[in-house]
């Protein structure tokens, strides 16, 4: 096993669970009833954010009980590292946004830049209407917008680097099977 690899798995060992299994999927599962309470009847294209948004975009979709047209955007600031830079567009969405309802779904709602900078792209792109989705908001107070949030938030989290349900340490543990924080993070 590589150095690098002995150390991405020493940080899941002492990693602290701040959200298990079955509560993450308890607010995906609740998310999903907000959204199909509240947009069932306006015929949203569903846009994943890579590579984070896709595990809850997964687990949410096949909760969602109304016909869905579904793709994926990528746009990242965070590039494998634990602090953000500036926003870099790997796919822009090729779907047509003009009239539509948009429902944008990400991992984590931190600092806020990307969603920002996503929900934006959206509106210029002629979007009728752009909703939000995350499973985790972390609670600080460094928003990109000072008290922004989410239209649909399926859990607030530590102000710690986490990991887990889609988020990364360092490339690696997307796969965990809740939120984790990182010892000292
Ligand atoms: O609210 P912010 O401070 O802008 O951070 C949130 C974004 O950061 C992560 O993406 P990242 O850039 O790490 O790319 P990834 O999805 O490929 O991990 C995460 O998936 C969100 O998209
Ligand atoms: O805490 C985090 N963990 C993983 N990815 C992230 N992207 C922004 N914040 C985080």
């Amino acid at each position: 096993m590589s150095a690098d690899l002995a150390h991405i798995r020493q940080v899941m060992a002492e990693a602290d669970c701040l959200h298990d299994e079955a509560e993450v999927e308890a607010a995906i599962r609740a998310v999903a009833r907000q959204i199909n309470q509240q947009l069932a009847e306006r015929n949203p294209v569903v846009f994943c954010v890579m590579n984070g948004g896709l595990i809850f975009s997964g687990k949410l979709a096949t909760l969602l009980d109304f016909p869905l047209e579904m793709s994926y955007l990528h746009a990242s600031r965070y590039r494998n590292q634990t602090s953000g830079g500036e926003l870099f567009w790997k796919a822009k969405p090729e779907v047509s946004f003009i009239d539509r309802d948009v429902l944008i779904i990400d991992d984590i709602l931190d600092e806020g830049h990307t969603l920002s900078a996503i929900i934006d792209f959206c509106h210029h792109a002629g979007a009728a209407a752009v909703h939000t989705a995350v499973l985790v908001d972390k609670a600080h107070q460094r928003k990109a917008r000072p008290g922004m949030k989410a239209t649909y938030t399926g859990l607030v989290c530590a102000d710690r680097y986490v990991f887990g349900y889609g988020m990364d340490y360092k490339g690696y543990w997307r796969n965990a099977p809740g939120i984790f924080a990182v010892k000292g993070l």
